[in-house]
């Protein structure tokens, strides 16, 4: 595979304070400025036409928040309970691939910023650190950070359990199975690029054989099914979510074979374009699991507003991707955390003005759906 040519080298200078966070939005803007723009563009971009990584954000412009009033309730409660553990806010990190693209610090960084506000981080599969190393990074601290690994089941059974092995040695306290991805989606921003593999001196450190040590390529196995997953479950302790479920039939599937979530997520729009936008996605999915497994979502999460309404639409808790890998860039572990404790202002105060305390309280009736932009 070709590596990636020269790039302009972004500014790592001493950073400045970058103050206080006021809007994600901002984020982005100062990640820009840092990254190399091909890295740039294999973080932002998405498959095909991008239909569907525009529709993540824009779909929740038709939906509408009825709020409730005069219900009280002082200090709001935001703790989540998932997967047998109470989370502080119902906001997660999705598994996003090569943080040291975006920061020297990596999944170091990310992990320590979550760890400071003790929400899950899911460590990729395709992260620039091994996942020990994620692991010993909030060992330290007496704060719960909550590793779970996210794998791409490879057609090797044998590396693939001892990928699974290294996760569970690592203290990752779920599975997170990624099933969209039968084949990798067509990105035309990484194609222009060139964009096709690393850059010399990273790799992806989970898919270092145990034997060899050689480092394998990540398969995108289109021979995957649900047989595989039953062989998961029989393999792992650890409990199972199935990332990339958009089909209320696929849904129901879940529930049938055992698995412990299921992940409304279209991949940020980079696998198959022309998918419904996972707010879109989400009902259906909620119908068909009818409360027998936690339903999750990610996709477009930008405000406190879309966790809002995610959450009354039935998900238990978000994933937000591409704002970590921006505030990474931008301003390291800082900006993570300061991006997730914006988040979790932006819920509590959006919570307090419709009247919900918990997020129990924020029901399907509180959304009003289909309102003509
Ligand atoms: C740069 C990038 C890398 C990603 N890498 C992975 C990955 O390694 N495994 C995976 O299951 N999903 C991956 N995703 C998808 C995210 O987990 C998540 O579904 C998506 O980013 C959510 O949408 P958002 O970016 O709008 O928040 C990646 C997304 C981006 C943007
Ligand atoms: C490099 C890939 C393995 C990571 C991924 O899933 C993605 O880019 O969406």
């Amino acid at each position: 595979m070709p590596s990636v040519p020269a790039q302009v080298t972004p500014s790592r200078t001493a950073m400045a304070d970058p103050g206080p966070l006021h809007r994600l939005d901002d984020l982005e803007a100062e990640a820009r400025l840092r990254l190399d723009p091909v890295h740039r563009d294999f973080f932002a971009g998405g498959a095909g036409d991008e239909r569907t990584l525009r529709a993540n954000e824009t779909a929740f412009d038709a939906y509408r928040i009825l709020p409730r009033v005069l219900r009280g309730g002082g200090e709001r409660d935001l703790r989540t309970e998932l997967l047998g553990e109470t989370l502080p806010m119902p906001v997660l990190v999705s598994p996003t691939a090569f943080h040291r693209l975006a920061h020297p610090e990596g999944e170091v960084a990310t992990a320590r910023a979550v760890g400071a506000v003790g929400t899950v981080l899911v460590v990729s599969m395709a992260s620039t650190t091994p996942i020990e190393a994620v692991a010993e990074a909030i060992e330290p601290s007496d704060r719960s950070a909550r590793l779970w690994f996210q794998l791409y089941p490879q057609p090797d059974l044998g590396f693939t359990a001892s990928v699974v092995s290294r996760a569970e040695a690592a203290g990752c306290r779920a599975l997170v199975v990624t099933v969209d991805s039968p084949v990798f989606g067509r990105r035309d921003r990484d194609l222009r690029n060139g964009f096709l593999d690393l850059p010399p001196g990273y790799c992806c450190e989970n898919m270092r054989d145990p034997e060899t040590g050689r480092v394998r390529d990540i398969v995108m196995d289109a021979t995957l099914d649900w047989a595989r997953i039953e062989w998961l479950r029989a393999t792992t302790r650890l409990p199972i979510v199935l990332k990339g479920i958009l089909h209320p039939a696929d849904a129901r599937l879940a529930v049938a074979h055992g698995v412990d979530a299921v992940l409304v997520s279209n991949h940020g729009g980079r696998q198959l374009d022309g998918v419904p936008a996972s707010i879109d996605a989400l009902p259906a999915v909620v119908a068909a699991v009818g409360g027998r497994i936690p339903v999750l979502l990610d996709g477009g999460i930008r405000r406190g507003t879309d966790i809002l309404t995610a959450l009354a639409l039935g998900a238990v808790a978000v994933g937000v991707g591409r704002p970590v890998l921006w505030a990474l860039a931008a301003r390291g572990e800082r900006g993570v955390s300061q991006l997730l404790d914006l988040l979790r202002a932006e819920l509590a105060r959006a919570m307090t003005l419709a009247g919900a305390v918990r997020p129990a309280d924020l029901t399907r009736e509180m959304i009003l759906d289909r309102v003509p932009g």
